[in-house]
């Protein structure tokens, strides 16, 4: 260890001593007060504020911070050291802060600046607040002991390079099987658009393992702390593309201290807002990714592409409007001979008095009006006798005139919708026919779930206080304009982050394939659009093999930028004994410590046959399925279209052949996600003739 290095080393060992015992003295103090249960709002408050000090405490307690910046604020004498930890911390007796949140505006600074003498800023609530930065250090702090001291920058000192270096220690740790946060190490621009402000529906397109996912969680948490008073945890969500993904990326938020937050797939959260009495078909994925199908790009009548797109969604709203306009009775009610409630009036209780409530609890409201109007007109009969008969005469014509109102039921609405002449001309017969049987099963495709969603929200309306607060979508791309829209509808403020990678676009069918295609659905809220370009997963081998790969047969708007950190060559090589090698690459790989290993196949048929294989030659692996719910690390067998958004220690891709992957869009996106969940090693087998895609 160099000299200033040593000193620096036993000076923050020193700190981070007297911080702990600080931090142990205030725990101890805490946790030796009972907790109040009691209904003093006072002491409620008091207790609310401890628990907040016990929980940022906690968070502490094992690594208390990760970085310290000496910053001098204009007018100040001296420059003062602020460590920056995932919680914040001060000081039991002065009550000043000890330990900076790394949500707070003067810790921006810690990301943004990459070096240079000039003044630097950052807005605080009070306003802009400008000063200079002396030292930015990193510190590696594990179960309390202090492993790493790395300045980034010492002014007056030449430390090019040194933020890079420290980045690729983190970069090449092992990770554990889950996704984890980068607190310590957010990039510039990542930590602009964890920042950005929350009414702005933020638009991320990035490369394969830039770290969208990982920036959009840390929004949420960023979010959270700035409107710690306005947004609540349980009124954000997040939608991914299935359980799995979900589960492996749970970790994240609550090392960031943050829970609550709601987390789901499109079709799970529309289903159960349906009121759980209909099915998703399910989707036939095996179909979709059978090796040399023409897959479609854009434009094609695909059925989810045709029911995914604005176009069909505003058919769609014209054609509600009018039905709920014309699903009134368009005649008088007339309760029992010479007695009439003109259509008019009642016409214009639905258009001027309700026109605030939506469809539903219009007709309910008329209908309680309408009720209210006949007690009222059989109050005036004196004779006890016939007002009994004119009772029983309107109840029974009121029941028959309420009939002639349909009851606003979402699939029955949708049935009459798909006849409407705006909807009809949009969908092919075939489509229209097997729509009907879906809805007749009570199922519906995933495409369809959108308008139902559509069509319950403006019949049903919307509860007070059902509005999201945030709404993350995570690979985006596979999402319809549609389902996007419906999301909107739902948000308070436009609050979104949205993130995606076109080149990883698999699911043409149903996704989206310019962001464009969205744009419309914010036109009337703030909108921004950001790109990641740098990679941070893997190495620049895999990623550099990975952009040919993609670019063999598509092209993308900017390919993917490695960070300057180098591993093995990616291998490739012709087999003819796949399992034998696949049983030699398990061996290798854990002998060089790799704990998370993916046998990446075509399709998920050829999942189960390789699954099969290996258990029979006594190989432990398990086999990833569609719909599974978590996520088991370890040595998997999974089919190259599951693989996205995970990441992988080491990855083989078992079968690259030219028939598997033939030189089409589809097929090199398809491929270039499988390449690009590796972390550290990537290998590729075929057995007769190798993808065209990997040797162009
Ligand atoms: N600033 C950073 N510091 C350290 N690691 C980072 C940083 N940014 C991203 N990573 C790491 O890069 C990897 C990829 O991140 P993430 O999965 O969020 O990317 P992604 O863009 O969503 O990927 P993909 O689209 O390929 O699924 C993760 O291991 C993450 O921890």
């Amino acid at each position: 260890m160099e000299k200033n290095v040593q000193s620096a080393f036993q000076f923050e060992s020193q700190q981070l001593k007297k911080f702990a015992a600080e931090i142990d003295r205030q725990l101890i103090r805490l946790h030796s007060v009972p907790r109040y249960r009691g209904d003093d709002l006072t002491e409620q408050a008091l207790e609310d504020s401890r628990e907040r000090n016990r929980e940022n405490l906690a968070i502490a307690e094992k690594e208390p911070y990760f970085g310290r910046l000496d910053f001098k604020e204009a007018g100040q004498e001296e420059a003062a050291p602020l460590y920056i930890g995932k919680a914040g911390v001060s000081e039991g007796e002065s009550g000043e802060a000890m330990i900076i949140d790394w949500r707070a505006p003067v810790a921006s600074l810690f990301y943004s600046f990459t070096g240079g003498e000039d003044e630097v800023w950052y807005m605080a609530p009070e306003g802009m607040i400008e000063g200079d930065i002396f030292l930015k250090r990193n510190l590696v702090i594990r179960d309390r002991n202090l492993q790493r001291v790395v300045d980034t920058y010492e002014q007056g000192k030449e430390n090019a390079g040194a933020a890079d270096e420290f980045l690729l220690y983190r970069l090449g740790d092992r990770k554990d099987n889950r996704l984890r946060d980068i607190v310590s190490t957010i990039q510039a621009e990542q930590n602009d658009m964890i920042r950005a402000s929350r009414d702005t529906a933020l638009i991320i397109q990035g490369v394969a393992g830039s770290g969208k996912t990982t920036v959009a969680l840390h929004r949420l948490a960023f979010l959270l702390y700035e409107y710690r008073e306005k947004m609540l945890a349980e009124q954000m969500i997040i939608f991914a593309p299935n359980a799995m993904f979900l589960d492996y990326i749970s970790n994240v938020l609550p090392e960031l201290g943050v829970g609550d937050i709601q987390q789901t797939t499109f079709s799970k959260w529309a289903l159960l807002k349906l009121g759980g009495r209909l099915k998703e078909k399910p989707a036939d994925w095996q179909q979709w990714f059978e090796p040399g199908l023409k897959r479609t790009e854009s434009g094609s009548a695909e059925p989810g592409r045709v029911k995914g797109s604005l176009d069909y969604m505003n058919a769609i709203d014209e054609a509600l409007q009018l039905f709920i306009r014309n699903g009134m009775p368009q005649k008088d009610f007339e309760p029992w001979n010479g007695m009439v409630l003109k259509q008019k009036v009642i016409q214009k209780w639905y258009i001027e008095d309700f026109r605030e409530y939506p469809a539903v609890k219009i007709r309910e409201l008329i209908s309680a009006k309408i009720k209210q109007w006949i007690s009222k007109e059989l109050d005036k009969i004196w004779e006890k006798k016939v007002q009994k008969e004119m009772k029983t005469k309107a109840g029974q014509r009121f029941r028959a005139y309420m009939k002639t109102w349909p009851e606003l039921d979402v699939l029955a609405v949708y049935r009459q919708l798909l006849s409407a002449e705006s909807v009809r001309e949009r969908l092919s017969d075939e489509i229209v026919q097997q729509t009907f049987k879906n809805l007749k099963k009570k199922e519906a495709a995933h495409e369809d779930l959108a308008p139902l969603m559509h069509i319950h929200l403006t019949l049903n309306g919307l509860e007070k206080g059902e509005r999201y607060h945030h709404i993350v979508i995570d690979e985006a791309q596979d999402f319809s304009p549609y389902q996007i829209a419906v999301l909107q509808k739902l948000s308070l403020k436009n609050s979104f982050t949205i993130l995606g990678d076109l080149s990883q676009g698999i699911h043409s069918n149903v996704g989206i394939n310019a962001w464009e295609e969205i744009m419309p659905v914010f036109s009337n809220g703030k909108l921004a659009c950001r790109e990641l370009e740098r990679s941070y997963r893997t190495t620049m081998e895999i990623i550099e093999f990975a952009n040919r790969v993609l670019s063999a047969a598509y092209k993308p708007a900017v390919l993917a930028k490695p960070v300057f950190r180098t591993g093995e060559g990616v291998t490739v090589t012709q087999e003819d004994d796949p399992i034998a090698f696949i049983k030699n690459w398990i061996a290798e790989r854990k002998a060089a410590s790799a704990s998370s290993l993916a046998i990446v196949c075509r399709t998920a048929r050829d999942g189960e046959e390789f699954f099969t294989k290996l258990h029979e030659n006594g190989v432990d692996v398990h086999l990833v399925r569609e719909g599974q719910e978590g996520y088991q690390g370890g040595i998997s067998i999974i089919p190259v279209y599951l693989t996205k958004g995970l990441e992988f220690d080491a990855v083989l891709i078992v079968d690259a052949d030219a028939e598997n992957y033939q030189q089409t869009a589809s097929d090199a996106k398809l491929l270039y996600v499988g390449c690009t969940r590796a972390l550290h090693s990537l290998t590729l087998i075929y057995s007769k003739h190798a993808s065209p895609l990997i040797t162009a």
